[in-house]
């Protein structure tokens, strides 16, 4: 009793794959290998350092569907890791490696920091409360990213993001406030911005004051601009915050062609007023006041990101590579596998069936003309969601299947050919 869908990938693969609206420099990133010991060999690879290298572990932390995997896709400017609507779509951390001339980005894509009731309710495997955790223990840096389109998170840390941040104070931390693009008033990002970080960044109080100019040399233009005053040692620096956003496009309410900006002054007597971050204290607390930089930007289209891959590149310090410079994902091929087609299930079940399916690799084999053949065991507990997950005359699973194959094409720059069943678990 099993629902076969289409196999998919018959003719030429569709060259190489879309890149990010945002790629940044560097060459096209090379396929990933298909097979998992043609994967070993080049993950465990001497890496090809040059003979001053550079190196930055960035751990991406953030609530659920914060969009992590989303701004690790495209910091890699290639989709590796699986993106959804739903919660807790990545299950494990792994890795993203960017190579850009002598320096090397490894960024820790991790699961969503949850608390153990809600593992619990998800269904969710251990490593999932552990994993974000363990991440921060490898890195140099931290991105805590905050889904600003959402009403019921943005105002505050969560607890768990807290608990994180303070364990791991001595790690640099950077707020990343994503999703701008789904927000109408950009000038209510001010606001967040005060209550994320307690008012203070790098050490110095924020004094976030609307100032409304005209800009007369782009007034195409919407810009939203959050800049610090400079401290006095170095008056040229300014915070890396900026978001420009197409007026006709986004019909923004800020005041049009017109800058907003958040300033710091009067910095230190006021910063050494702030009470000191205690462990266990979280609870009473809504924000990290330990924030070195802030960004602003919409993972899903690009907007902003090469700005903060720029700003990563330049943090990396002197220490050797721990990747070839052809290496992508620490992921085996049969993981990224696995998630991609998860990712589709995700999108397209309703509520918590997903998360009951269980997948089986039945076969992983190259074809006759090079293509790679895949079937996959689709295992779940009821009929019902053996008849959802079909769908009418098995149009679900076909598309699942489709859409999963022109994804694992694109990842592994090969044809794929993709067959999907459905069996209830006896
Ligand atoms: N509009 C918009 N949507 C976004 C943006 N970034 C991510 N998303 C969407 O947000 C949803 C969640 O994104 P993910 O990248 O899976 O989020 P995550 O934090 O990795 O999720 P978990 O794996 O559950 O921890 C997806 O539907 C994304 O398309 C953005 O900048 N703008």
């Amino acid at each position: 009793a099993h629902a076969a869908a289409g196999a998919f990938g018959a003719g030429p693969h569709p060259g190489p794959p879309q890149r990010a609206a945002n790629p940044g420099p560097g060459p096209h990133p090379p396929p990933v290998a298909t097979s998992r010991e043609k994967h070993a060999r080049i993950v465990q690879g001497r890496p090809d350092q040059p003979a001053e290298p550079k190196v930055l572990r960035i751990s991406i932390i953030g609530a659920p569907n914060s969009g992590k995997s989303t701004l690790s896709n495209q910091l890699l400017g290639r989709k590796v890791f699986p993106v959804s609507k739903k919660v807790h779509t990545t299950r494990c951390k792994a890795r993203g490696v960017i190579t850009h001339e002598d320096t090397q980005l490894i960024i820790l894509d991790t699961p969503g920091l949850t608390s153990p009731m809600k593992a619990k309710r998800h269904k969710l495997e251990a490593a999932m409360l552990t994993d974000p955790w363990d991440s921060m223990k490898h890195a140099d840096l931290v991105l805590v990213l905050v889904d600003v389109s959402d009403h019921w998170t943005r105002n505050s840390l969560s607890l768990e993001v807290l608990k994180c941040l303070s364990q791991f104070p001595h790690i640099p931390s950077v707020l990343v406030l994503n999703k701008v693009d789904l927000l109408k008033k950009k000038i209510i990002l001010l606001g967040l911005i005060n209550e994320l970080t307690e008012g203070i960044v790098n050490g110095k109080k924020l004094k976030v004051r609307s100032e409304f100019e005209y800009n007369s040399s782009s007034p195409a233009k919407t810009v939203l601009k959050v800049t610090q005053t400079p401290p006095p040692e170095n008056r040229a620096r300014e915070s890396p915050c900026q978001l420009e956003t197409d007026k006709a496009q986004e019909g923004s309410s800020l005041d049009n062609s017109s800058d907003v900006k958040a300033s710091e002054s009067s910095l230190d007597t006021e910063a050494r007023e702030q009470k000191p971050y205690k462990y266990g204290d979280q609870k009473n607390r809504k924000g990290w006041p330990h924030f070195q930089d802030i960004f602003m930007l919409a993972a899903l289209n690009g907007e902003e990101v090469d700005t903060l891959k720029q700003y990563l590149l330049m943090q990396a310090k002197p220490g050797p590579w721990e990747f070839h410079s052809r290496v992508l994902t620490s992921q085996s091929p049969h993981e990224i596998c696995d998630n991609i087609i998860r990712e589709k299930i995700l999108e397209y079940l309703p509520l918590e069936v997903p998360y009951g399916v269980t997948q089986v690799t039945e076969l992983w084999e190259e074809g006759p003309s090079g293509e790679l053949i895949i079937v996959q065991n689709l295992v779940v507990p009821r009929k019902s969601h053996k008849l959802m997950l079909i769908g009418r005359r098995g149009a679900l699973i076909s598309r699942i299947a489709q859409e999963a194959g022109q994804d694992l094409m694109n990842i592994f720059l090969c044809d794929i050919r993709l067959k999907l069943k459905v069996e209830v678990k006896s």
